[in-house]
C-alpha cells in the first residue's frame, strides 16, 4: 500500500478547495468520479501487468500465428516494418546490449525455407532479405524472449508533463497546482521532472510563473529539474531561479522552428551554442530537443538526414543528451527506424532520448522500437498532458502511466510507484477538469470501482 492511497481525504479535500479557487478566477470546472475508486484498493495491485512470466508458451503463441495471414511476411523495400520483428541493428553500440548473446549468432537465410516460424526471423530494415536467428528446437523457456534482450534493463523516465503538458492549456494552471504536481511526481519516484520553460511570457503566457515554480521546488532533493530555454537570456533566467540543468529546442523543420521560436534552424543553432557555452562555465547540463523527427505541420514529411544533422549538431555543442521530438505524434514503428538509424549513425545510442506525442495512438510500439534498438531514456507525461502551442493538430505526449505499464510488463526497472504516479495524474486531471488521460489509468480505476462497490 502507497502512501497515496491512504492520505485521500486530505487530499480530496485540497483538491477541491484549489479547484474552488481555480473556478473562483472564472475558470470552468468538472468533477469527475474517480477518486472514490482509487482510495479502496491497495495501490500494490496496480503494478501487475501481464508480464513476461505470463505469457503463453511460445508453441502456443506459433500456433495463433499460423492462422494469421498477415504474420511475418519479407518486406519489400518501400513496406516498413510490416508484420516483422527489426533486428537490423548489431547491439554492440547500445547501451543496452551489452550483455554477453552468443548465441544470438544471426544467419541470412531466404524468407521461404522457414515460412511457418515467426519467432526464427525478422525483416532485415525493408532491404528484401530476411534475418534470422539461429534457435534450436531445444530453445528453454528463457530463450523464447530473446526479443526483449536488446530492451535496457533500466529505462530513464523524463516527465516533461509540468512543462510540455501545461504550457499547452487554454487556461493559465495557478503556480500552486504546478508545484503541488511536480512534488507529487517527484514522490512517485521519477528522477527527472522537466518544471518549466524560461520563455518569452508573451509566447507561452502559461508559464509565465517560471520564476515562482523554481524557487518553491529548490527543497527537493534526489530529482532533476530542467527547463526550457531558448536563448540567452532564458538561460540566464533560469540560472538565477535555481535551475541546475536545462534544454535547448531545435526542429528538423525549417517551418516549425520560424513558428515555435521565430528563427531558422541555423539561427537557432548559433543561439544554442551560447547557452551551452555559458552552461559549460557553470557545468549546467544542457539537453537538446529536436522537433519534429518525422513530420511537420506545414512541411509534411521531414527527412531523417535533416534530423541526424540538428542532433548531431546539437551534440557537438555539448548537450548531453538529445530528445528526439514527434512533435506532431505522426510517427508509426515504421518511420521511425529510419529515422533513428539516420540519428544512430551520428549520434551514440547512449544519447538518445525518444518524445512521442500519441495524436494516433502509435507512441507504445514507438518506444517499444526505440527501446529495442537500444534507446533507454522515454519522455512521457503524466495522465497523457501535452502539446506545443505552436504545432497545430499535435495532442498530448504519451501517458507516463502507460509506458510505466508496458515497462513493469517488460520487466524494465523504472523505479516508478504506480500508485503514486496515478494519483499524480488524478490530481491534475480533476483539476483541469479532464476524464483521465491514460489508458492505465481508466482501466484500473474501472477495475476498482467494480471490486470496491
Ligand atoms: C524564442 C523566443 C523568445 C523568441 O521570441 P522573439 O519575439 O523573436 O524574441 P526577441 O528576441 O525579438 O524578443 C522579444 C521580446 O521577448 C523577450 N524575450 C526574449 N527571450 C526571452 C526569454 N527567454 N524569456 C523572457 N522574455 C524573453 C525580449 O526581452 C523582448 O521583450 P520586449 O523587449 O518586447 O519586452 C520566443 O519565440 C519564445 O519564447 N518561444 C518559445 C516557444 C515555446 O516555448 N514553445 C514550446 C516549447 S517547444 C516544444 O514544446 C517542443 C518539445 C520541446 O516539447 C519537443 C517536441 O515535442 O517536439
Amino acid at each position: 500500500m502507497t502512501g497515496e492511497g491512504l492520505d485521500i481525504g486530505v487530499r480530496d479535500f485540497d483538491l477541491k478547495r484549489e479547484a474552488l479557487n481555480y473556478s473562483e478566477s472564472k475558470l470552468f470546472l468538472l468533477v469527475i468520479p474517480v477518486t472514490a475508486a482509487i482510495t479502496c484498493t491497495p495501490m500494490s495491485s496496480l503494478e501487475e501487468p501481464l508480464g513476461l512470466d505470463k505469457l503463453p508458451a511460445l508453441s502456443n503463441i506459433d500456433q495463433v500465428y499460423r492462422f494469421s495471414s498477415g504474420a511475418c511476411r519479407p518486406v519489400p523495400e518501400d513496406m516498413g516494418m510490416g508484420n516483422c520483428w527489426i533486428e537490423g541493428r548489431s547491439c554492440s553500440s547500445s547501451n543496452s546490449c551489452n550483455e554477453d548473446f552468443g548465441e544470438y549468432e544471426q544467419e541470412h537465410v531466404t524468407w521461404r525455407r522457414h515460412k511457418r516460424n515467426l519467432f526464427q526471423r525478422t525483416s532485415s530494415l525493408g532491404r528484401g532479405s530476411v534475418v534470422c536467428r539461429n534457435m534450436s528446437e531445444n530453445d528453454t523457456g528463457e530463450s523464447k524472449y530473446k526479443f526483449f534482450k536488446c530492451v535496457p534493463k533500466h529505462v530513464k523516465i523524463v516527465e516533461v508533463g509540468p512543462r510540455d503538458g501545461l504550457q499547452n492549456e487554454k487556461t493559465v494552471v495557478p503556480t500552486s497546482v504546478k508545484i503541488k504536481l511536480i512534488r507529487k511526481l517527484v514522490a512517485s519516484g521519477l528522477a527527472v521532472v522537466e518544471a518549466t520553460s524560461f520563455v518569452s511570457p508573451k509566447w507561452v503566457p502559461q508559464l509565465a510563473d517560471a520564476k515562482d515554480v523554481m524557487e518553491a521546488i529548490q527543497n527537493l532533493e534526489g530529482v532533476r529539474l530542467p527547463v526550457l530555454t531558448p536563448n540567452i537570456k532564458g538561460f540566464e533566467a533560469a540560472v538565477a531561479a535555481g535551475a541546475k540543468e536545462v534544454a535547448v529546442f531545435a526542429s528538423a523543420s525549417e517551418s516549425f522552428s520560424k513558428s515555435n521560436i521565430n528563427c531558422s534552424i541555423e539561427e537557432s543553432l548559433l543561439r544554442y551554442r551560447a547557452v551551452t557555452s555559458a552552461a559549460k562555465k557553470l557545468s549546467i547540463p544542457v539537453r537538446g530537443y529536436v522537433s519534429c523527427v518525422v513530420g511537420c505541420p506545414v512541411e509534411g514529411n521531414i527527412s531523417p538526414s535533416k534530423v541526424a544533422y540538428v542532433a548531431k549538431e546539437l551534440h557537438n555543442m555539448g548537450c548531453f543528451e538529445i530528445s528526439l521530438g514527434d512533435t506532431v505524434g505522426v510517427a508509426t514503428p515504421g518511420t521511425v527506424l529510419p529515422m533513428l538509424e539516420a540519428v544512430m549513425a551520428v549520434v551514440p545510442v547512449e544519447k538518445l532520448a525518444v518524445h512521442f506525442h500519441d495524436t494516433y495512438g502509435q507512441s507504445l510500439p514507438n518506444i517499444l522500437l526505440s527501446l529495442q534498438m537500444g534507446i533507454s531514456t522515454v519522455d512521457s507525461s503524466v495522465s497523457g498532458l501535452g502539446g506545443c502551442p505552436y504545432a497545430k493538430g499535435a495532442s498530448g505526449n504519451v501517458a507516463t502511466e502507460d509506458v510505466v505499464y508496458m515497462l513493469n510488463g517488460l520487466g524494465v526497472k523504472t523505479n516508478v510507484d504506480m500508485g503514486k504516479l496515478l494519483s499524480a495524474g488524478e490530481y491534475i486531471s480533476l483539476f483541469l477538469g479532464r476524464p483521465l488521460g491514460s489508458k492505465t489509468a481508466i482501466a484500473i480505476s474501472r477495475r476498482d470501482s467494480r471490486e470496491c462497490c
